[in-house]
């Protein structure tokens, strides 16, 4: 059974509210369309390792669920996903049977009704009570009677207090304590901590950032439209440090005219400005042949290809994934963009013939978690290592790409250090390229450290966490 047509059933309820937090409801909330619109993308999550941020949206408009309806089904799917860890340690420590043994659409929807109880301001009786029968309908009343002991525990105390009683001491454990503390897998804590060198204070602001709600950004693609014009057009703000960047602070951007006109496109901040920096490296002789090693979906190769056509150049597009390939052609439609199906490592380009390339590579993805809700929980550590052998190779592939005096960027969405200046440092060491100052090339943007690579934060620059190593290759 789905949630779509939830059964209605009379009489009184049978189990009350949790003792001393609120008047017991006469009957059962019905199912209401938010609250199962969330759940059933936390499902498509766990079942389908879909993701949260393309099922909600779908869902939503397939169902005509607009206003306050949306906006509490978007709370509840993207919240629940990201608490997930805290929440199952909250759940674990009031089941009597460890949560693998739990059937997984029950899971799902203890979690949604846990989130509700520790994470909003729904009233406690609505929250237990509309899971309570969200698992009997799926699950049948033993289940029912299942959730509802579970949910009333959790009921018992807030946040803060299960936090306090479950994280580990945060004098001996201070990143897993943290970690806790802000719903994130211990790991991913650490690589955060490890890439701001250890200032916990600046790392609780790190991760409280990956769980505040991204703002939009919008590009005001070159040689279209300003992003001042772009800014009055959609009620936005120019960006603080894009020249081409607008936000917006919520709103379903496919619905903006300029976007539905090609002229804008969504796209991060911070995307942009890497985007933007390997374009302003000056340099002495050609300028007219750009490279996107690693192009899909296409948002840089937008920007690029936009950048260069104003100078009569080109770009060629390499992306591996046919799929991908053809959201690039769509990006990059009516500019000077050649699309390649390929391996970026192998692309059969003619070596020494570009000079600007872009080395966006594929990554964990730490950098972009306020855009992914369920990400976290599904990264897993030991993505890490296949991750940085790809993203070694491609830079390598780059280095040989680009002509001698040429730019190379290396990109990634993470603050991973693996990824990251282990990767830029490597690279230095055997290619002999000149490693440039990435600060550079981001003017006016603060707290940039100590270079020469580029990491921006969410929490110092409102972007997405993407690093930045530019190399020149060596005149011969
Ligand atoms: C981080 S995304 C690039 C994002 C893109 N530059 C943008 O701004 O929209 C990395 C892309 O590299 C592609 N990819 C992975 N391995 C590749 C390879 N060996 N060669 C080329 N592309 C690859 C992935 O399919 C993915 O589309």
């Amino acid at each position: 059974m789905t949630f779509h047509q939830p059964r209605r059933r009379g009489g009184p309820k049978k189990s009350g509210p949790p003792r001393g937090r609120t008047e017991a409801p006469r009957r059962p909330p019905e199912l209401d369309p938010a609250r199962v619109a969330a759940l059933e993308t936390l499902r498509a999550v766990r079942e389908r390792d879909a993701y949260a941020n393309l099922v909600l949206p779908k869902l939503l408009r397939e169902r005509k669920i607009t206003g306050r309806d949306a906006a509490l089904a978007t709370e509840l799917g993207y919240g629940t996903s990201r608490a997930q860890g805290l929440l199952d340690a909250v759940l674990a420590a009031c089941a009597d049977r460890p949560l693998s043994e739990v059937d997984g659409r029950v899971l799902d929807v203890l979690r949604l009704g846990a989130y509700q109880l520790l994470r909003t301001r729904i009233p406690a009786h609505a929250a237990v009570a509309s899971s309570v029968d969200m698992v009997r309908v799926e699950a049948g009343g033993g289940a029912g009677g299942f959730a509802n002991a579970v949910l009333r525990k959790v009921a018992q105390q807030d946040e803060q207090a299960w936090v306090e009683q479950l994280a580990p001491p945060a004098d001996t454990d201070p990143i897993g304590n943290l970690a806790l503390r802000t719903a994130h897998p211990k790991w991913i804590a650490q690589s955060f901590a490890d890439a701001l060198g250890g200032a916990r204070a600046e790392l609780a602001d790190a991760l409280a950032a990956d769980d505040a709600r991204p703002g939009v950004h919008l590009l005001a693609r070159p040689g279209e439209i300003s992003a001042d014009e772009l800014a009055a057009i959609t009620g936005g703000d120019v960006a603080p440090y894009s020249p081409y960047g607008v936000h917006l602070e919520s709103g379903d951007p496919g619905e903006l005219d300029p976007v539905r006109q090609h002229l804008a496109a969504v796209q991060d901040e911070g995307s942009q400005l890497v985007a933007v920096a390997l374009s302003r490296v000056p340099l002495t002789g050609s300028d007219q042949r750009w490279l996107d090693l690693c192009a899909g979906p296409g948002g840089k190769a937008n920007l690029l290809g936009s950048l260069v056509a104003i100078e009569g150049g080109t770009l060629d597009a390499v992306e591996q994934a046919e799929h991908r390939a053809k959201l690039v052609r769509q990006a990059t439609e009516g500019l000077p963009v050649t699309v390649h199906v390929g391996d970026g490592r192998d692309s059969g380009l003619p070596e020494g013939s570009f000079d600007r390339v872009l080395v966006d590579a594929p990554c964990t993805g730490l950098g972009a978690l306020r855009r992914r809700p369920e990400a976290r929980w599904r990264r897993k550590p030991e993505d890490v290592g296949g991750l940085t052998k790809i993203q070694r190779e491609l830079l390598r592939a780059a280095m040989t790409l680009v002509r001698p005096g040429g730019v190379v960027g290396y990109v990634v969405c993470s603050p991973h250090l693996s990824e990251t200046v282990g990767i830029a440092v490597d690279t230095a060491r055997r290619s002999k390229a000149e490693v440039l100052d990435a600060r550079e090339y981001f003017p006016g943007v603060p707290d940039l450290g100590d270079g020469p690579y580029v990491q921006l934060w969410p929490h110092r620059h409102g972007t997405d966490a993407m690093f930045c190593a530019l190399f020149r290759r060596p005149e011969e």
